[in-house]
């Protein structure tokens, strides 16, 4: 285009009505140039066809035009830039026209509607010029609508760019890009502004713009911050290179976005192999090196250095060539996760390109998903190693933590010795063993304890169970030893009686005792203790007392008086009951009754009266030879088993009542009558035979009480069972023996009663 012709455009143009064509003022770059082309274009996209070019509106404007030409003509010479233009008509510029042709050849283009009959018939003479003008501005028309709707297509590529940028459909473009050895334009771009354009100028100057190609080097172009429009108003290159500097534009534009996505494919390559190192830190894959660059050491591979600066410097192929070495060499490793699965279906389909971009439209798809993930974990990734490098002084101390990190030692756990204090045997052995004659015995729990004693449980060889009784004494009195020697020989003597506990071992020393026995369950006390508030049951009455008896039985037809019958030295051993502790008992000298005591007698509620009428007889006594004895014989023994029998009927002994004093003075008193009520507190009838038992054991005069063996023998203890045939039997033969005797005398009547119980004692059972 030449000055003039530009500026009778320009002049043209602003005597034009610019609000017509107005209509496209946001795109003003540049401003004057582009203004009626726009207007044009803006035109023609109102209407959807292409021919818009050639329609009415664009006739009519057309026709505007050279009215407005027409007008200029007739008031003013025209200017003398109108004869360059008209000189130019027939030369063969480069700026020649369609509508140019259309005069030579007769015949109208498509670019206009615009009747040349018309024109020669208005405006005669200066057709000529006129038709100069007409090209000029024809020219200029389409030169500013190719310029205009290049940039138009320019802006709207760049605003696509900048919004895919964001978007998944981009990194589509881009990755497609990535794995073709040959980027080809893709079919996917919705616009392609190089054949828009040359559609637009395929007959006018299409041979000229690919000679202007060919003979431009305009590859080296930097366009920097500019686009190919302001690019060539800043060079002042003509328009028509536009379709060309727009092609260079838009393909360095790709070559820069693809290059920006392998860069973001190659971190986010860098971020999975970071991040399945860092879960094996312990394998030591990952050391960081001096520049700071990451390296990937595997003995199944040879070491490679992934640099995590900018790779822009590398060419793409090199990219591509090093983004498919580290796909491969995921597939390899265990590492699974949706991009490394993708990475694999890239590699199963890497020979069809076609399935290649369908998979890579799924990355770019997945990728926003994995590309969150892998930010967040290289993210902790990068503060794990920070934390590392801050807290590690020196690099060969971290190359220790990732490489050959040692497993952390154990925690020193101090250790923590309990030491006992040097005990002595003696002490151990006091407290828990005991040591009789040899064998060792270890108490296991205290029986029970009397005056001056103590009996444990304790276990023996064999794990066996005897009762130990350790008795303490004064080895300086006399008396003392006598007596404990008087209880070991008795129960030697009655080493095999199964009423008497047994004695298995004993050891005297100074002042001690040891006595091992066999060991009872219970004693008498403690059952009897167990069954207070239960209902009074004669057959356990009956039971326990005839036990009762048959160890006194055996006592005395040892001829032993034990002195000392209480419940609490009659235990039990696995059911049998047995007696225990001999320690005041005496043998008894044969055909002697009674023996005199000189030390402590027994338990006070189960002394018999002639015991201690003996002791205050005695004590009241002026003859000093009698001295303090007491008098004990056998019948002491029964008033002792009468005081036990009594508790078990009523709840307590006789004096049980009287407390302290007053008890032994009650039991010494013989106007103090022990009671015998038929009924106990809970108003439960007594036996007769149960009361006559106890009456029997608790005479005072000791020469009426009966023996054990009479007791044992006692209908209380043997009770009748009579049938009916013998009740009819005894109530025949007493009516006849009346009626033969009317009057019977009181001997008569025992030696009936004897008579009688003599054949009942037939049916007992
Ligand atoms: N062989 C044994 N088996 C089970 N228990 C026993 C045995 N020997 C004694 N005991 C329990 O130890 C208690 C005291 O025993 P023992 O009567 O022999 O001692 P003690 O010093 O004679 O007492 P006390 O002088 O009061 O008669 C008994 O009441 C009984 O409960």
């Amino acid at each position: 285009m030449s000055t003039n012709s530009f500026h009778d455009y320009m002049d043209l143009n602003s005597r034009t009505n610019m609000r017509q064509f107005s209509d496209d003022e946001e795109f003003t770059t540049p401003p004057k140039l582009s203004n009626f082309g726009s207007a044009l274009l803006s035109h023609s996209e109102k209407t959807s066809a292409p021919e818009t070019l050639s329609s009415h509106k664009t006739n009519k404007m057309t026709n505007h035009v050279l009215e407005e030409m027409d007008r200029s003509s007739s008031r003013s010479h025209p200017p003398s830039s109108m004869g360059n233009l008209t000189s130019g008509h027939t030369s063969t510029s480069s700026h020649s026209t369609l509508f140019g042709r259309y005069l030579r050849n007769n015949h109208q283009t498509s670019m206009t509607t615009m009747n040349t009959n018309d024109i020669e018939i208005n405006v005669g003479n200066s057709l000529d010029k006129s038709f100069e003008r007409i090209r000029n501005l024809r020219q200029n028309m389409k030169e500013d609508m190719t310029s205009k709707y290049a940039e138009r297509r320019s802006k709207r590529f760049l605003i696509s760019n900048r919004t895919t940028k964001l978007g998944p459909a981009k990194r589509a473009t881009t990755l497609t890009n990535v794995f073709d050895e040959e980027v080809p334009n893709s079919s996917n771009l919705p616009i392609n502004p190089r054949e828009t354009i040359e559609t637009l100028l395929e007959d006018s100057n299409k041979s000229g713009f690919r000679e202007s190609k060919k003979n431009m080097d305009y590859e080296s172009i930097e366009f920097g911050d500019l686009n190919p429009i302001q690019y060539i108003k800043k060079h002042n290159l003509p328009t028509s290179d536009l379709p060309l500097i727009s092609q260079i534009y838009f393909d360095k534009q790709r070559e820069e976005n693809r290059q920006a996505a392998l860069r973001k494919h190659s971190s986010r390559e860098l971020l999975y192999k970071n991040r399945s190192s860092s879960t094996s830190l312990s394998s030591n894959n990952l050391l960081p090196s001096k520049d700071n660059s990451i390296t990937f050491i595997n003995s199944s591979l040879p070491r490679r250095k992934i640099s995590t600066g900018s790779s822009s410097s590398k060419s793409s192929i090199e990219i591509r060539r090093a983004l498919k070495e580290n796909i491969d060499t995921s597939n390899n490793s265990s590492f699974n996760s949706p991009i490394h699965n993708i990475h694999k279906e890239i590699s199963r389909n890497k020979d069809s390109d076609s399935e290649k971009r369908g998979v890579l439209r799924n990355i770019s798809i997945n990728a926003n998903h994995a590309d969150n993930i892998l930010q967040q974990d290289n993210k902790r990734l990068k503060r794990s190693l920070d934390d590392v490098i801050t807290n590690e002084n020196e690099n060969k101390k971290i190359q220790e933590v990732f490489y050959h990190r040692p497993a952390p030692k154990p925690p020193v756990t101090k250790k923590v010795e309990i030491v006992e204090p040097a005990k002595s045997a003696s002490s151990s052995n006091n407290r828990s063993m005991i040591t009789v004659n040899d064998s060792q015995y270890e108490k296991i729990e205290l029986l029970g304890r009397g005056g001056s004693s103590r009996v444990y449980k304790v276990k023996g060889s064999g794990n066996k169970i005897y009762a130990l009784k350790r008795v303490s004494f004064d080895a300086f009195d006399d008396s003392s030893v006598d007596g404990f020697k008087g209880e070991i020989e008795l129960l030697e003597k009655l080493k095999d009686q199964r009423r008497v506990i047994q004695l298995l071992d004993y050891e005297m020393g100074d002042g001690l005792l040891y006595l091992i026995m066999e060991c009872g369950d219970h004693d008498l006390s403690q059952i009897l203790n167990q069954r207070s508030n239960m209902p009074l049951d004669f057959n356990f009455v009956r039971f326990y007392t005839k036990e009762m008896l048959l160890c006194i039985k055996v006592v005395h037809d040892a001829g032993i008086v034990h002195s000392d019958l209480k419940p609490a030295n009659f235990v039990l051993v696995k059911g049998i009951l047995k007696i225990i502790d001999f320690g005041i008992a005496n043998a008894v000298p044969e055909h002697t009754v009674n023996i005199y005591r000189e030390t402590q007698i027994g338990t006070p509620n189960y002394m018999a009266p002639e015991a201690l009428v003996a002791m205050n007889y005695t004590q009241s006594s002026d003859n000093q030879h009698e001295g303090n004895k007491w008098k004990v014989g056998r019948p002491s023994d029964m008033w002792s088993c009468g005081c036990i029998i009594y508790q078990m009927i009523y709840g307590k002994p006789p004096y049980g009542s009287f407390q302290g004093q007053n008890r032994l003075l009650a039991i010494m008193n013989p106007d103090v009558k022990i009671p015998f009520p038929e009924y106990t507190s809970n108003n439960e009838k007594i036996p007769k035979s149960a009361i006559e038992l106890m009456k029997a054991c608790l005479y005072r005069n000791p020469d009426k009480r009966w023996t054990v063996d009479k007791v044992l023998s006692s209908t209380f203890l043997q009770p009748f069972m009579i049938s009916g045939s013998i009740m009819e039997d005894l109530i025949k033969n007493a009516v006849r023996y009346g009626s033969e005797k009317p009057q019977i005398s009181h001997d008569d009547l025992n030696d009936v009663v004897e008579t009688v119980l003599r054949k009942f004692s037939d049916y007992k059972i």
